[in-house]
């Protein structure tokens, strides 16, 4: 570990904390970061030379395992046209494309540089859109860092144990109003009181930032009427479902059509990409075409344009959400075995390439039931895996991810790695 530890002493002083986003950091698990000098297929590779099966995937983008090919040569020929031109291109048009037609309820997109940017811009031109300042958001979900979502969020928030943020304004913490996932009647009172002033509901259709829990049938199709009754905008943030869970996200899943969308990580295919899209109507208020102001000097970077149009290529090829599905599903119901077999009390959920791992006697429905996990167990078992090169992500609160490149050796690997993990 001396290289690594050296690194990470070197990284600390001149990052804050080491790491340039804090789940990285390890304070969910203990111990210190990894640091990873490449990555190919479904293996990343430490500064010393370990490789690890990789079950973050870059926090998602990497559906197709790492440096996939055709990513790369489509980032390579754009690199040779030059690297940001700051005017429209046509790759722009390539991209929005693709995405307008995998996902139907997307008739105008606009590309930003990441999933925060993208979750903003949305809930501005829902408050544009309506005339209404106030939001809904729900307890667990995470939508990446702006001031109005650090509120109750999941992921690195729940990680770190903060229950907002200092810096956020009072103000404007105020506005969002949060509710506890897969409660409908919890909405329903929420809007009673408040329903004239709510711009919008943003949810992550399935919650990926409180480790994966699903909406129970009938929820997403009651916030979709509650909506319409409110005349509030319903957002699914799909930054992390999107491409996902299925091609047409977790909206084409389970069948509900939300007036906005917002997209990152596999959208730009590792690299830096967000965007938001929806109903003509209200993307309409976008300038140049509308009132609300979104802006990016970067945005529409040709590179990145290339690495997702290519990305959206790959998971376009017939069989790629069958087969990722199916490998998720042999990893979690094999890890279900080890851990039976074991007598350690535990259960799994997945959808597509996603995963979530409880150590409890079932899957969470909400973020209070999910703190009757185990986080010793999490922490054991993650630095079982670690030292069996398996990475998953360093929380509990996180969903893990597979890519296409998971295939069956590497899965049986992960297997013996969790039998030795768990008898550890
Ligand atoms: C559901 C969801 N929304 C928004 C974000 C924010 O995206 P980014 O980290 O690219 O800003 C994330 C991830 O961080 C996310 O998982
Ligand atoms: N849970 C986050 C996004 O999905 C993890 C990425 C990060 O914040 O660094």
């Amino acid at each position: 570990m001396n290289k690594n530890h050296a690194l990470f002493t070197q990284a600390q002083q001149y990052i804050p904390g080491g790491v340039n986003s804090p789940v990285r950091a390890f304070h969910g698990v203990g111990g210190e970061p990894i640091f990873i000098k490449a990555a190919k297929g479904p293996y990343m590779y430490d500064v010393n030379d370990k490789a690890y099966i990789d079950y973050v995937g870059s926090w998602g983008p990497m559906i197709a395992g790492h440096s996939h090919d055709r990513v790369l040569q489509a980032v390579h020929a754009a690199v040779d046209q030059g690297l940001s031109f700051g005017t429209p291109a046509e790759a722009e048009i390539t991209l929005a494309e693709k995405v307008c037609r995998m996902i139907p309820s997307v008739d105008l997109v606009r590309m930003v540089n990441s999933g925060t940017e993208a979750t903003m811009s949305a809930i501005r031109l829902a408050r544009g859109f309506t005339g209404r300042d106030k939001i809904i958001k729900f307890e667990g979900c995470y939508h990446g860092h702006a001031d109005s979502f650090l509120v109750k969020a999941g992921s690195g928030v729940v990680t770190l144990g903060i229950p907002g943020s200092p810096g956020v304004p009072k103000a404007t913490a105020d506005l969002t109003l949060t509710v506890p996932f897969n409660n409908l009647d919890a909405v329903k009172q929420v809007m009673a009181e408040h329903g004239d002033d709510v711009a919008a509901i943003i949810i992550e259709p399935i919650a990926g930032n409180m480790n994966m829990i699903e909406p129970l049938p009938g929820y997403l199709q009651g916030l979709r009427e509650i909506c319409d009754q409110q005349g509030s905008v319903l957002i699914f943030d799909e930054v992390m479902t999107g491409f996902r869970v299925a091609r047409g996200g977790a909206q084409e899943l389970y069948g509900i059509t939300p007036d906005l969308t917002t997209f990152g990580k596999i959208i730009g295919g590792g690299l830096p990409v967000g965007a938001f899209g929806g109903r003509r109507e209200i993307m309409e208020y976008i300038a140049p075409q509308g009132p609300v102001y979104q802006a990016g000097t970067l945005s529409g970077n040709p590179l990145a344009m290339a690495a997702g149009s290519a990305m959206m290529d790959i998971i376009s090829e017939p069989g790629f959400y069958d087969y990722l599905s199916a490998q998720a599903k042999k990893l979690t119901d094999g890890l279900q075995q080890v851990a039976d077999n074991a007598g350690v009390p535990f259960a799994t959920r997945q959808q597509g390439g996603m995963f979530g791992l409880f150590f409890a006697d079932k899957a969470a429905n909400n973020f209070d039931e999910l703190e009757t996990c185990d986080l010793g167990h999490f922490k054991r078992f993650f630095h079982g895996m670690l030292d069996h090169g398996v990475y998953l992500a360093p929380s509990a609160y996180e969903a893990g991810f597979i890519s296409s490149q998971h295939n069956d050796i590497i899965i049986e690997t992960t297997l013996e790695a969790a039998r030795e993990a768990i008898k550890a």
